[in-house]
């Protein structure tokens, strides 16, 4: 979700219904007022009514932000059609704000859109604050916070090694792209629904390739007209057109085959006993009352979902950007692969314990990690209050985007920040490479700051660390013959990079029994 834009193909019907709203025009001049006299953050002057809507482009506007931020500061105020967008461009005013003032900074913006047309309501991801988005994060945390995930760890190396067997026994250049998105589907079903998917032609999978296809084509969420003016959502669908149409069809079937429908069906197996457990029996033991209803059985049926939904596409896109920059560097994947080899000495596959004694790898997955961030501008808050700022004043229901790519590419943390170098984030201590503590780790960042900050980080970073380090201590990856292809990004909410080729050539005999005896 990203602050709002609108192109000008689209702004005849927001003008249109203009017209007809007396009191939304009430709303939109208020809104160039506030009692406390403070200013408003600065930004580029926008026209009237529409304000700033034909300046912010949807193509990458995190790129157009951190320009903005270098003539307005930090912290830029834009208005559209009436609403407040403010982004933070600092980290420093990202720690001041979500996490100094979490409980101001832990609403969500309506986006009429995506929850109520495509019936995504669904999702934590868009829920304002209250008693509801607690109760669900507690149940995530059940299992994703960092002591719980080390139960994990078992079967999310187990999936490593599965993934890069397959991969071992494909001479599909484009396969990895597919498999990547199906081991990590695997985990996180495993996990939450007890499910085992299929290698080949799993609905699961095919229900997040479709979710993710249809989120890429309607652009980020938050962007559309009716996000900005909710009443053209009572307005026909077709005048968006086919594609639009299309695109919310697959969300709404996507949607509910992936949150209701397996809940149901996990919660008649866990009666009738037969349920594997996962997340969603521990949390059914919990709340099943005697009478046969379950307590806060809408909380327990998001919690699952969101977690699939929010984790499926956003580490695949991780460990895909990953793979794509080790390719693009072979020196940089080579050192990785000799710190692997020391350690290991060829004996044995890696393991999740092993991250703290591999340095480098580890100042190579911050380097990518601040080089391309997967949700590059977090997800948007509202701001539950007037609040003041350095003299500036965020007014209540603002909806605020922490900038997080440009907190990455601040040259004042990360000189040279346009430059690939891991070893910014490296020192020498006892004569031996260590990982400096007084550079921003990128992690504080990526996974957005504060209060409503991502959930399931933990199982994302294991998941990312453990495939990778495998499919490298296995693997040397190369683009096919050598040639580097033009790797191109979705644009929308994640920066996921589109289907790309990459070549995977076993390193040695050994390493490949070790993973045939591994995973059989
Ligand atoms: C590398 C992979 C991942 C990335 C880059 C990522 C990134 C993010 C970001 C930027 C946010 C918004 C935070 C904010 O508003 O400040 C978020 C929210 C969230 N993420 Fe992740 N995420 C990843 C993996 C996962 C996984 C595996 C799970 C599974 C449990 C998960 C669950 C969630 C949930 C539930 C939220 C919503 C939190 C809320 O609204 O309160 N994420 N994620």
């Amino acid at each position: 979700m990203s602050p709002i834009s609108l192109p000008l193909s689209q702004a005849l019907p927001v003008l249109g219904a203009l017209l007809f709203s007396y009191v939304l025009l009430r709303k939109i001049l208020n809104s160039y007022t506030n009692s406390a006299g403070l200013p408003y953050p600065p930004g580029p002057k926008g026209v009237p009514i529409l304000g700033n809507a034909l300046q912010i482009t949807d193509e990458k506007p995190w790129l157009l932000y951190k320009e903005w931020a270098s003539k307005w500061g930090d912290i830029i105020g834009l208005r559209v059609l009436g609403k407040n967008i403010i982004v933070v461009n600092s980290y420093q005013a990202g720690v001041d704000l979500f996490e100094k003032r979490g409980r101001v900074f832990s609403g969500r913006p309506k986006v009429p859109l995506f929850s109520d047309i495509a019936r995504w309501d669904f999702s934590l991801l868009v829920m304002d604050d209250g008693k509801s988005v607690r109760l669900i994060r507690k149940f995530i945390a059940q299992f994703a916070n960092s002591a719980a995930v080390k139960d994990l760890h078992a079967l999310i190396t187990e999936n490593a090694r599965a993934l890069a067997l397959r991969t071992a026994a494909t001479q599909d250049d484009g396969a990895f792209y597919l498999y990547s998105r199906s081991a990590i589907s695997k985990n996180i079903l495993q996990i939450t629904y007890g499910y085992q998917s299929m290698e080949n032609g799993d609905q699961w999978i095919k229900n997040t390739e479709l979710m993710s296809q249809s989120l890429a084509v309607m652009g980020t969420i938050g962007a559309h007209p009716i996000d900005v003016f909710p009443i053209l959502g009572k307005l026909p669908l077709w005048i968006w057109g086919k594609t639009f149409i299309q695109c919310i069809n697959n969300l709404r079937t996507t949607g509910l085959a992936m949150s209701v429908t397996p809940y149901n069906d996990v919660k008649q197996q866990y009666l009738e006993k037969s349920a594997p457990p996962c997340v969603l029996t521990h949390l059914l033991d919990e709340k099943l009352q005697e009478d046969g209803t379950v307590q806060d059985e809408w909380e327990v049926m998001v919690a699952a979902a969101t977690a699939y939904t929010a984790g499926v596409d956003t580490t695949t896109a991780s460990i895909n950007s990953a793979t794509i920059f080790l390719m693009t560097y072979p020196e940089i994947q080579t050192r990785v692969q000799e710190e692997l080899d020391d350690y290991l000495h060829g004996e044995r596959l890696p393991k999740i314990e092993d991250r703290e004694t591999l340095p480098y790898f580890s100042a190579v997955l911050r380097e990518i990690m601040r080089f391309n961030p997967v949700v590059p501008l977090a997800l948007p808050r509202r701001a539950t209050e007037d609040c003041e700022y350095n003299g500036l004043l965020i007014p209540e229901n603002s909806i605020v985007s922490v900038n997080v790519w440009a907190i990455l590419r601040d040259e004042n943390e990360y000189p040279e920040p346009s430059k690939f170098k891991p070893e910014r984030f490296l020192e020498t201590r006892d004569g031996k490479p260590a990982l400096r503590s007084d550079v921003l780790d990128p992690h504080s960042v990526f996974f957005g700051i504060g209060r409503r900050n991502c959930s399931g980080q933990q199982l994302a970073l294991d998941s990312v660390w453990i495939t990778l380090a495998t499919l490298l201590t296995v693997f040397e990856i190369r683009a096919p013959d050598g040639i580097e292809q033009n790797y191109e990004y979705e644009n929308g909410l994640f920066a996921q990079p589109k289907p790309f080729k990459c070549r995977f050539t076993v390193r040695s005999k050994s390493f490949l029994s070790a993973l045939e005896t591994a995973v059989a």
